[in-house]
């Protein structure tokens, strides 16, 4: 695999907060189309990872490239209009404000004036938020906020998504209905980073899979060699 094919690239990232180093020489490519798993436990540094992609956590050296463009450095909303958007873990809704208003402030074209998804697409393809749009998102349960929170991200068109463990915390019913969605989207070609503690729910969803631990890489291949790998999956990954 060679860097050309990669859409984005880290390479030998270094993130601290405050004097705590977070992130050890971090390196990974992700191809174009391609869904990612970004696995590890709790405070591996996955939501770390993804901050420092947005340019919402700085990054102290190393770099990190999306195509030809150099991403670190960048304020968030730049690196937003080059086509990525964060799905982040704590949902970042209005909770004042109804399910369409969400939707409705989240719009604007891709990076290459793409508008695929408008807000009827988006009421398409998640039927459960048509069925609620005049509600006050904050009247919304846990599962209900995390597929708005999904769908502002689209509403942006992104060409890459990063989702920050998207199942975390959820019933089995709306689980079940964000892999399915997930699914759909990669069947639209958008590349897709889903950081996620469990790599069952991502075995059907991706190809590639990153396992991090206290900040370093310690595992880079397929998902389906990492489900094979005993040694990897049972000292770094809680099943
Ligand atoms: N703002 C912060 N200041 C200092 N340390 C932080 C901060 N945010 C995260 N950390 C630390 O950085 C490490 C990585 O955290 P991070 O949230 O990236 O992990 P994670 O893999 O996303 O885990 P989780 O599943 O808990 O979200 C942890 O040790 C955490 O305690």
């Amino acid at each position: 695999m060679t860097d050309t094919q990669n859409q984005l690239v880290l390479d030998k990232v270094n993130v601290f907060y405050g004097a705590s180093h977070i992130l050890f020489d971090m390196s990974f490519g992700v191809r174009k189309g391609r869904t990612l798993a970004l696995l590890g436990r709790n405070g591996a540094g996955k939501t770390t990872t993804m901050k420092a992609i947005m340019g919402v956590t700085p990054v102290r050296s190393g770099s990190i490239h999306y195509g030809d463009d150099r991403l670190n450095g960048r304020q968030p909303h730049t690196v937003a209009r080059h086509g990525i958007g964060l799905v982040p873990e704590d949902r970042q809704i209005f909770p004042q404000h109804t399910v369409d208003d969400n939707l409705r402030i989240a719009a604007k074209p891709g990076p290459d004036g793409q508008t695929d998804w408008t807000i009827d697409t988006i009421y398409d393809a998640f039927p459960i938020l048509a069925g609620m749009r005049g509600r006050k998102a904050g009247m919304m349960s846990g599962g209900e906020q995390q597929l708005l929170s999904m769908a502002r991200c689209l509403m942006g068109n992104p060409d890459l998504i990063l989702l920050d463990e998207p199942s975390e915390g959820l019933a089995p019913i709306i689980v079940q209905e964000i892999g399915r969605l997930i699914r759909s989207l990669r069947s639209t070609g958008v590349t897709i980073i889903l950081a996620e503690q469990n790599m069952h729910f991502c075995l059907g969803l991706s190809e590639d899979a990153v396992v991090i631990d206290k900040g370093q890489i310690v595992y880079v291949g397929t998902i389906q060699e990492l489900r094979a790998n005993q040694e990897i999956t049972n000292r770094y990954l809680a099943i």
